[in-house]
């Protein structure tokens, strides 16, 4: 299996504000730290909302955290008169390294098609940023057993046009949305069986090396009493965390998952 570093990413969703995110940000790296947590084994990441940014990036450069950081959207354009969106080039600026993409929430509120989320994932390429492409099917689409078709048209959708070397920067999360928030969790072997297939797509559009670099994220429900399990499995290179994520002693016992094995 090739070297990939599991990354562990909070996303705040539209939770917590600004004061919220420095006191949260501050008890995650207490929590950490004082589990030794080695960031070279485990990045761990959060995405807090656009007017929590500035705060975090503040903290994080004063306290030489190693947490990173990132936003939950971006724009598909660099600037201009697109009120309401956030650049992904301002987001690099204020010293981001990721930004979700495709979130099923953005996909299901915001009519958020495979075209607009291609588009999305070059901006946030094209300003350095490491993307994370978020797929996933509903609840009908699984009952239909057309999950892994499904799937992977998002995972092509969303990849067209995005090169060998850049697509080693993006971060796929796999979500089913009927795992989302609900407490209903994929079984590790669910998790595995489409991360396999992610991987598997991969090869096929570029080539096993490069397919290898991809990091393929699972998310919808994980907590500390389920992620190890997730985490055993081959093709599963971290997780997506939403609610647990809000709660820093929690969310750092997500990251330090090897310590409970
Ligand atoms: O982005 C995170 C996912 O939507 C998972 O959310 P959840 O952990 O609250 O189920």
């Amino acid at each position: 299996m090739a070297n990939r570093t599991p990354l562990m990413a909070g996303n705040w969703k539209m939770n917590l504000d600004h004061q919220q995110a420095i006191q949260t940000v501050q008890k995650l790296a207490w929590a950490l730290r004082d589990g030794k947590h080695d960031f070279g084994a485990v990045e761990v990441a959060v995405l807090p909302p656009f007017t929590d940014i500035r705060s975090v990036q503040t903290l994080v450069d004063a306290d030489k955290l190693e947490l990173k950081y990132g936003g939950q959207d971006c724009s598909a354009h660099v600037s201009g008169a697109y009120t309401g969106e956030t650049s992904p080039v301002f987001l690099a600026k204020l010293g981001a390294t990721y930004v979700a993409v495709g979130h099923s929430e953005r996909r299901q509120y915001h009519a958020e098609s495979d075209d607009l989320v291609n588009a999305k994932v070059k901006a946030a390429l094209g300003a350095g940023l490491a993307p994370i492409l978020c797929i996933g099917e509903d609840l009908e689409t699984r009952r239909a057993a057309a999950h892994v078709q499904h799937t992977l048209l998002q995972l092509e959708g969303g990849l067209l046009d995005v090169s060998a070397e850049q697509v080693r920067k993006v971060v796929v999360a796999y979500e089913p949305v009927w795992a989302i928030g609900t407490g209903e969790t994929a079984t590790p072997e669910d998790a595995q069986e489409m991360a396999e297939a992610i991987r598997a797509r991969l090869v096929e559009l570029y080539d096993e090396e490069t397919a290898q670099a991809v990091r393929v994220l699972y998310g919808g429900s994980v907590k500390s009493s389920n992620v190890a399990s997730i985490m055993a499995k081959p093709d599963v290179d971290g997780a997506l965390v939403g609610g647990a994520s809000l709660d820093p002693e929690e969310f750092a016992a997500i990251a330090r998952y090897k310590s409970h094995i």
